[in-house]
């Protein structure tokens, strides 16, 4: 059954109704999140198109009529799609979803940012959590964050997203939803790198814990609301990375740990790793406003190839000491 949003005050909506409620959503980019997505909105019932650079459909046709446009493109190419998007004259009431998990390499921006700079007059929306397109695609069980300052936008995409296989809940905090899954990306790279090493499970679970006041000091700094990172979009795709094989961020901490060069590593992967672009520009970030962020610095070296796996881990370990207790203005 396909419902609404979840306060206990909220009735239900029946399938039947919300049938009635279809949208036509066109993806931008054919990857394996864009056509994960895809799949999702046609399974229930939506008119969905599908566009990519490299097809046959120019952009401004494709989203001439959409309700909803999903952009699930590589971070690189976000930017250059919001202004082509701006000249292909979007319509206002167009809803701007964005699934992309990175940081703009030349602004800092997140992408949901871009986009509102962009279409200042639409609402935007992040989609964001611990969604695996393999598991997707293979139909188990999943949930997600649909978030917006706009209200009744997050709740029309949460409303066309929904099924008994992909569970939303919606969140006001959009900036922090697609931080959570984007920072998630730099630690999944570092616990690749300790699953690699076999530094066993107490070392993954200091990692991982470590790396949430990490990530929450970044937040925190970009705005973000703090509890966003103790949901789904926060340690729940921290925890869906950090957990094997099927994240291509962890495979490279893992191909690292191994001994082999980041780009034999990428060319193996043969899609999108976005880990490693976002730790250069969160440590360009970190060093420009003095944000304390240990790991990610580590893995930023290790990516740039001035330490091994070894030396990140010593770096790590050798640290000065210092209470637990997370202060999110720490100063180391
Ligand atoms: N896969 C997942 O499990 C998953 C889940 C949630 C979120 N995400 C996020 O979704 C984003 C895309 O990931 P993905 O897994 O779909 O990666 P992917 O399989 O490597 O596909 C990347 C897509 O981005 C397109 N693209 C790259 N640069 C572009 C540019 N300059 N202009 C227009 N399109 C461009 C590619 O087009 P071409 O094919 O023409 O190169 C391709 O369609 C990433 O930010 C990722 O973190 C992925
Ligand atoms: O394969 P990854 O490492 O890009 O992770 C994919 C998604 O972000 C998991 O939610």
């Amino acid at each position: 059954m396909v419902t609404s949003s979840a306060p206990s005050e909220t009735p239900i909506i029946p399938l039947s109704e919300a049938l009635k409620q279809m949208a036509r959503v066109t993806v931008l980019g054919a990857g394996a999140w864009g056509t994960a997505l895809a799949r999702l909105a046609l399974s229930n019932g939506n008119q969905v198109q599908i566009w990519s650079r490299r097809g046959p459909s120019d952009l401004k046709s494709a989203v001439a009529d959409a309700d909803i446009v999903v952009s699930a493109i590589s971070m690189k190419g976000v930017s250059a799609l919001a202004s082509q998007l701006q000249t292909a004259a979007l319509k206002t009431s167009t809803i701007l979803v964005t699934a992309t998990k990175g940081l703009d390499p030349e602004t800092t921006r997140t992408p949901s940012k871009i986009f509102r700079d962009t279409f200042p007059d639409n609402p935007i929306v992040v989609l964001s959590g611990p969604n695996l397109s393999k598991e997707i695609e293979a139909q188990l069980p999943a949930a997600t964050v649909v978030a917006s300052t706009d209200v009744d936008a997050a709740a029309r995409v949460q409303q066309v997203y929904s099924s008994e296989m992909f569970r939303i809940y919606t969140s006001p905090d959009p900036v922090g939803a697609e931080l959570g899954g984007t920072l998630k990306n730099v630690i999944a790279i570092a616990v690749g790198v300790c699953d690699g090493l076999k530094l066993g499970s107490n070392a993954k679970a200091a990692l991982i814990t470590r790396a949430i006041p990490e990530m929450l000091r970044v937040g925190v700094h970009m705005g973000a609301q703090v509890e966003t990172f103790y949901g789904l979009s926060g340690l729940g795709d921290l925890l869906a990375t950090c957990d094997g094989t099927l994240s291509r961020n962890y495979r490279v901490g893992y191909g690292l740990a191994q001994g082999k060069k980041l780009d034999d590593i990428l060319a193996e992967l043969g899609s999108t790793a976005e880990g490693v672009n976002t730790a250069h520009v969160l440590i360009d970030m970190a060093n420009r406003d003095g944000i304390p962020v240990p790991i990610a610095r580590q893995v930023h070296r290790l990516l740039r190839g001035v330490i091994t796996p070894q030396e990140a881990v010593g770096n790590l370990m050798e640290r000065q000491l210092k209470p637990e207790a997370c202060d999110l203005r720490a100063k180391n």
